[in-house]
């Protein structure tokens, strides 16, 4: 293949730009934007009065739109060479430098679309410019910094570090303020989507359950207090999960938890009081009183006890806590909105009807667990805004939210990518977007 025509055929796989990546304690999020396949355009067509992969109907003077995909990836930290091996299948390196020098802007709200400004340069660079060191990405997480030397040796990517606790709220607020569906309540089953008045979203705590978790009080763009954590998150449902039930997958210790029956191992308020419920205290009989408690008095070994009990307990116990921790830290500070990110929800019912459940019951109804469609990639996708703060501030390209897909299985395949075995489909995902190019 001749040079030009490489380049050309690589423009037209994977026309990306402003990729952004999250590394955590257990996963690494991914977020970048790419023109659609159906936008790619040959040199002939280029060359003629069309714009091709720009809509023509949505032009006006001073604008034309791209379409494109924001798209949302993840895979395990500790197999951080499929991430890599990823990147540089889809040359997603290469287009780093691009980055560096442009910016990305949230501006506003049309009409149930988020605007974001940044200027999306698909163009492909030339050899030279690859061999610099200056293919910089925006990164944020504890791994930013474990892993920069890895990038740098394996893909020649500069880690640009941006704060996770900034990134965290850039993030929800991006997300709260800009996508429509975004937050919703879940509870006995029903899922309630709940419309944001953004002029009204400030102060509200937003908890973070990775591997460990985080609370953080927002006050406004940029503005915000981490206030607490717990080392009792994600981690320690996954670790202790993988040790007390020996599953092998995350997937796996969730759908036993759905199958099982904490009472078998948990000591409830009845088991205490001879089946009846302490009401003085405002206790049911069917309260627990004591998480795995029944595991004391009787006479059993762990091999005894079912896995999808164990799992069911030990997802209860730690939703709880989280819940009951994250209603306290909202008192503190009068909060009535609690915002759960994290990929530890992973919008499993039994997890976000827990955490529900606990703050309900710890506020007498007074505050409210809210949970995110995208909670996973909020730190990422904070990584991703923060091009706009040091990039060019006349910035000139807008993002435009069409509508969002997630989860949905796609793009991970092509290039020599198995998805299979390189993310889990379920979390992956795109929003499909234009991004509007000054003409
Ligand atoms: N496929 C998965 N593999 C491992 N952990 C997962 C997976 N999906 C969800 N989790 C949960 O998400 C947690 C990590 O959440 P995340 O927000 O990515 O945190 P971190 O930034 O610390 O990696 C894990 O500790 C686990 O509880
Ligand atoms: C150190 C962390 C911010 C790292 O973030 P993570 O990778 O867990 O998402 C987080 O694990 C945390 O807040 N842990 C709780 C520490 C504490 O306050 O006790």
């Amino acid at each position: 293949m001749e040079k030009s025509e490489e380049k050309e055929s690589k423009q037209c796989e994977d026309e990306v730009s402003h990729l952004a990546l999250d590394i955590g304690g257990t996963l690494i999020k991914m977020v970048y934007f790419s023109s659609s396949s159906s936008s790619c355009s040959t040199s002939a067509q280029k060359n003629g009065s069309e714009k091709d992969g720009i809509d023509a109907s949505s032009e006006n003077l001073n604008y034309s739109f791209l379409s494109g995909r924001l798209h949302f990836l993840k895979f395990e930290t500790k197999n951080i060479s499929e991430c890599i091996n990823f990147i540089s299948s889809k040359h997603l390196q290469h287009y780093a430098d691009v980055l560096c020098s442009s910016s990305l802007l949230m501006d506003g709200i049309i009409s149930n679309s988020y605007l974001l400004r940044g200027s999306v340069n698909p163009g492909y660079r030339d050899d030279d410019a690859l061999a610099n060191d200056k293919n910089i990405i925006k990164a944020t997480g504890g791994g930013a910094f474990k892993f920069a030397d890895l990038f740098k040796e394996k893909l020649g990517i500069v880690l640009d570090k941006v704060d996770e606790m900034s990134s965290l709220v850039a993030g929800a607020n991006f997300l709260l303020k800009a996508v429509h569906h975004e937050a919703f309540t879940y509870m006995d089953g029903q899922k309630d989507y709940v419309q944001i008045d953004h002029k009204d979203l400030y102060p509200y705590l937003l908890v973070n359950v990775g591997s460990g978790v985080s609370m953080i009080k927002v006050d406004g763009d940029s503005k915000f207090e981490r206030v607490s954590g717990t080392s009792i998150g994600g981690g320690t449902f996954w670790g202790m999960g993988k040790l007390l039930t020996k599953c092998k997958s995350f997937d796996e210790l969730l759908e036993l938890s759905r199958q099982g029956n904490n009472k078998v191992i948990d000591m409830l308020v009845g088991d205490i009081y001879g089946g009846t419920d302490y009401a003085k205290i405002g206790l049911t009989s069917t309260t627990i009183a004591s998480s795995f408690g029944k595991a004391v008095s009787e006479n059993k070994e762990l091999e005894d006890y079912r896995a999808e009990d164990i799992a069911r307990s030990l997802l209860r116990m730690i939703s709880n806590n989280i819940g009951q921790i994250a209603y306290l830290n909202a008192l503190r500070f009068g909060l009535k909105r609690i915002f759960f990110g994290g990929f530890f929800i992973r919008g499993h019912e039994y997890t976000m009807d827990t955490i529900s459940v606990a703050v309900n019951f710890w506020s007498k109804g007074e505050a409210k667990a809210l949970f995110l469609r995208h909670e996973g990639f909020l730190g990422a996708l904070g990584a991703f805004m923060s091009y706009q703060k040091n990039g060019i501030t006349d910035s000139t390209n807008q993002l435009m939210e069409q509508h969002s897909s997630m989860p949905k299985s796609l793009f991970c395949t092509g290039n020599g990518f198995d998805s299979s075995t390189h993310a889990d489909t379920k979390d992956n995902g795109y929003i499909e977007c234009k991004v509007q190019i000054r003409n």
